[in-house]
């Protein structure tokens, strides 16, 4: 399947500090690559570089083969970001946060639209027509992910989506990416969750220090196997396998 996200030997240095080395990944429609790391392992980075928020320092971040920065007016409708903290306006309701954002994007769509979209994220038709700042930090995620489904993007980029979800709302919140990845959508998600990667992830990256140390078919491990490996990558010297 062709990638819709790719990194080619991309890297990243701030000042002396080697954030990425030679990074060189791919994820396809339909798709969910996790990345797992520890604190500065240089998985947000990454998310930057291919929305176009940082220049690599080598290489290239490409979104459908356009150039996540020199051809950033083509790679940023293509993309959707979720980050920890999904902001919307607090003094509007998910509905028309939803409504707002669509439209930034250029997109019109009726209320019944917007509507069923908020719904079939598990968000109910009470909830969508209350204040955001009322809003759980899980209802925040559901309406960022009908933001990203009105914008049509291909690719969402998520940045620990999960942390400080319940594990009913992190369920859900899987339950969701599924959906999108069988829609065709590629996924990268940045996690320290090991079993939810596991779980939802098609496959899964293990970066320490800027590299890629492991990269494997979800269905190779089972969420212990994949905590042992997590564990000696995370205890040990090594070189990228990428
Ligand atoms: N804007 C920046 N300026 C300077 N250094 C940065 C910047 N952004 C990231 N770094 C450094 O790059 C390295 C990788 O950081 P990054 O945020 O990508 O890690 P991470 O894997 O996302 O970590 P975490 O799990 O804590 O979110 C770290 O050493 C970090 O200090």
């Amino acid at each position: 399947m062709p990638a819709i996200l790719e990194a080619r030997q991309l890297s990243k240095s701030f000042g002396s500090n080697r954030a990425l080395h030679s990074l060189d990944l791919t994820v396809g429609g339909g798709e969910i690559l996790c990345l797992l790391g520890a604190n500065g392992a240089g998985k947000t980075t990454t998310i930057n570089l291919f929305l176009g928020f940082l220049s690599p320092t080598d290489g290239a971040a490409l979104v459908s083969g356009h150039d996540a920065v020199r051809e950033r007016h083509l790679t940023a409708p293509k993309l959707a970001y979720i980050p920890e903290q999904v902001a919307l306006y607090p003094q509007l309701s998910g509905l028309e946060n939803l409504d707002h954002f669509t439209r930034l994007s250029g997109r019109r769509l009726d209320q019944t639209e917007l509507l069923a979209m908020l719904e079939r994220t598990g968000l109910s038709q009470a909830d969508a027509h209350r204040r955001a700042h009322a809003y759980s930090k899980g209802m925040r995620q559901k309406v960022g992910i009908a933001i990203a489904v009105a914008r049509n993007a291909e690719a969402l980029l998520l940045d620990e989506p999960m942390s400080g979800l319940d594990p009913a709302a992190a369920n859900d919140f899987c339950t969701l990416l599924s959906s999108l990845k069988d829609q065709g959508k590629a996924i990268l998600m940045a996690t320290h969750d090991i079993f939810r990667a596991r779980l939802v992830g098609t496959r899964i990256g293990i970066m320490k220090a800027g590299r890629l140390v492991e990269l494997l078919d979800a269905k190779q491990v089972d969420a212990a196997e994949l905590e042992t490996l997590y564990l000696a990558h995370m205890a040990k010297e090594e070189p990228a396998v990428s």
